[in-house]
């Protein structure tokens, strides 16, 4: 798996660890590494050896949000213009959000605007203690809108009326509390909680994992009389009837470690 810089590919077995490289921009996206993260994604998507994806940041920050060089220019841009530029942000959070494979954010410091988007898109998330979040756009004069469907569903609408009109800035206790993030360790220990979330992902087993990922999403926000009893049953048939569940039952009665086939 080659990478565009910039952006960091680092393997730990079965782990790929992701890491936004712009640290003096504070690891704002501009089009190199939104196109560099979203083809890396799902390049890991695609890669049996892969199982879990991390994502951080280079430097101070996870991420500035959009590179406002480049936003400076927006005024200049034809109607189809910004709607490609937005598309391709939107592409990305998206490419995060669908992947197959669990995707666990270390944020490692400030998480801004499109930043904290690429935060509510991941599947789990441990903050440093030092990590500030900030929904700036209205602030800027924009809308927090590309990102608006990933951080309504992680931090509830309540908190997103405040935050998208207000622009506050909060802390990670905060972040925690409304449950944007899952978890915040001290800096210097954050990267190796959300190390330790990936492994316990890895011991579990990965068809499993996948198929969980895909519960989560498609359930939430559906009520009862969408069908998910129909569906929940389906799932969990079809589930049974795997080569992985019959290792991970065997293993439990046999009282040894299962041994996880790599998946696709
Ligand atoms: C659809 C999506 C829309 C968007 O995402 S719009 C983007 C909204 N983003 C923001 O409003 C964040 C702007 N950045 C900041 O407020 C701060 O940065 C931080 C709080 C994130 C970090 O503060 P600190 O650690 O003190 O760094 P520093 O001195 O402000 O920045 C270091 C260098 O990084 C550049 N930079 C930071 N963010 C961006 C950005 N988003 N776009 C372009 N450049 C950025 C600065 O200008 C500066 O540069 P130099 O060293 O030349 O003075």
């Amino acid at each position: 798996m080659t990478l565009q810089a910039p952006l960091d590919l680092a393997l730990d077995g079965p782990i790929a660890r992701l890491t936004l490289n712009r640290p003096d921009m504070r690891n704002a996206f501009d089009d190199t590494l939104i196109a560099a993260l979203t083809a890396a994604i799902k390049t890991a998507a695609d890669a049996p050896q892969i199982r879990v994806l991390l994502l951080t940041g280079a430097g101070k920050a996870f991420c500035a949000g959009g590179d406002l060089n480049w936003m400076r220019k927006m005024g200049t841009l034809t109607d189809a213009d910004n709607r490609a530029d937005a598309a391709r942000l939107a592409g990305m959070l998206h490419a995060v959000w669908a992947c197959p494979k669990p995707v666990v954010a270390c944020v490692n410091g400030d998480a801004y605007a499109g930043g904290m988007g690429l935060v509510a898109a991941c599947d789990i998330a441990i903050a440093a203690d030092s990590a500030h979040f900030c929904l700036s756009e209205t602030r800027l004069g924009l809308l927090p809108a590309t990102i608006s469907p990933y951080v309504i569903r992680a931090m509830g609408e309540r908190a997103a009326n405040r935050y998208f009109l207000t622009a506050e800035r909060f802390d990670a206790a905060t972040a925690l509390r409304l449950g944007l993030v899952h978890d915040v360790a001290p800096a210097a220990q954050a990267l190796e909680a959300a190390e330790s979330i990936c492994r316990t992902l890895c011991a579990n087993g990965p068809g499993a994992v996948q198929a969980s990922k895909r519960l989560v999403r498609d359930f939430a926000g559906k009520s009862l009389d969408d069908g998910l009893i129909a569906d929940s049953v389906a799932r969990i048939a079809a589930i049974r009837s795997t080569e992985e569940a019959r290792e991970g039952v065997t293993a439990f009665l046999e009282k040894r470690e299962p041994a996880w086939r790599k998946t696709a």
